[in-house]
């Protein structure tokens, strides 16, 4: 059996159609042979979560500022409502999953990323044994992007950066599915093939910024780390996942 590594973004949560869709791909992955590992963000629901509660916040290059008194907050929206609802989600259409987070099995070593954006955590790569035990059951792991350091500080990780580590972790193909066809150019075109060159340029002239930056970022990473091309592809459009499913070049290939 060969291992998966999918990460969707938060605002897949908002569209009932969208995680039917996926995990119906993520069962056709399985007939196939494939062990999915699904990670997922949820950006958009910690910022409603954040204004329920009378909070403000920000981001910096993509990551959210997390002061301390925010990450109970933020904790419940990516492990609770959204790690929840994606388990129950997979759970109706007939796969068996089981939700986690980073902080799980010892799966990652976490460590605050830099004081001034507060809880951001940073992580590193640690023991796969427990999601290589689930995958032997034939179950899916569903993980969000909470994680906590050795002082036993809960920490908020970039769900893309936390994708990038358990691909690391397996050293499994990642692919990272967003709200966005792939990665666009000045022009709002699809980019096939992004070469570092490509990607530093775009970054540079800030074609690529925000959220995509890290993903972008993060990709490049995890395809050093597993020496492959990392897909960047959307959850939106059925023909993106039929495409993942059939092996068919879809999206943006990030070159390592
Ligand atoms: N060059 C680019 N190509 C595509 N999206 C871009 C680009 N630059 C910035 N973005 C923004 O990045 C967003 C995707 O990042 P993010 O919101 O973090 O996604 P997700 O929540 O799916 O991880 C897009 O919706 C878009 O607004
Ligand atoms: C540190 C940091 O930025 N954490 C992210 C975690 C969720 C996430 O990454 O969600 P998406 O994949 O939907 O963007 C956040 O708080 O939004």
């Amino acid at each position: 059996m060969k291992t998966m590594v999918i990460k969707v973004g938060g605002a897949l949560l908002e569209c009932d159609k969208g995680m039917v869709r996926l995990f119906d791909t993520l069962i056709q992955l399985q007939h196939k042979g494939w062990q999915p590992v699904l990670v997922h963000g949820g950006g958009v629901l910690v910022e409603q979560q954040l204004s329920a509660n009378g909070m403000t916040t920000t981001k910096h290059q993509g990551l959210r500022v997390t002061p301390e008194e925010q990450m109970p907050i933020v904790a419940g929206a990516l492990a609770g409502i959204a790690n929840t609802k994606l388990v129950a989600a997979a759970k109706q259409v007939g796969l068996v999953p089981v939700g986690l987070t980073l902080a799980d099995g010892n799966l990652v070593q976490a460590q605050v990323q830099d004081p001034e954006l507060g809880c951001v955590g940073q992580v590193t790569a640690n023991q796969p044994q427990l999601l290589q035990q689930l995958l032997s059951l034939g179950m899916l792991p569903i993980i969000s992007s909470v994680a906590a350091d050795a002082q036993g500080q809960l920490l908020n990780v970039n769900a893309d950066q936390a994708a990038t580590v358990i691909c690391q972790l397996l050293k499994a193909p990642l692919t990272l599915l967003s709200d966005v066809s792939g990665v666009l150019d000045g022009k709002g075109q699809l980019i096939p093939e992004l070469t570092p060159e490509l990607a530093q340029s775009l970054v540079k002239s800030g074609v690529i910024d925000g959220g995509m930056k890290v993903k972008v970022e993060a990709a490049q990473a995890a395809a050093r780390a597993i020496d492959n091309r990392v897909l960047v592809a959307s959850w939106r459009y059925p023909e993106q996942l039929a495409g993942l499913i059939e092996g068919h070049s879809v999206g943006t290939q990030v070159y390592p």
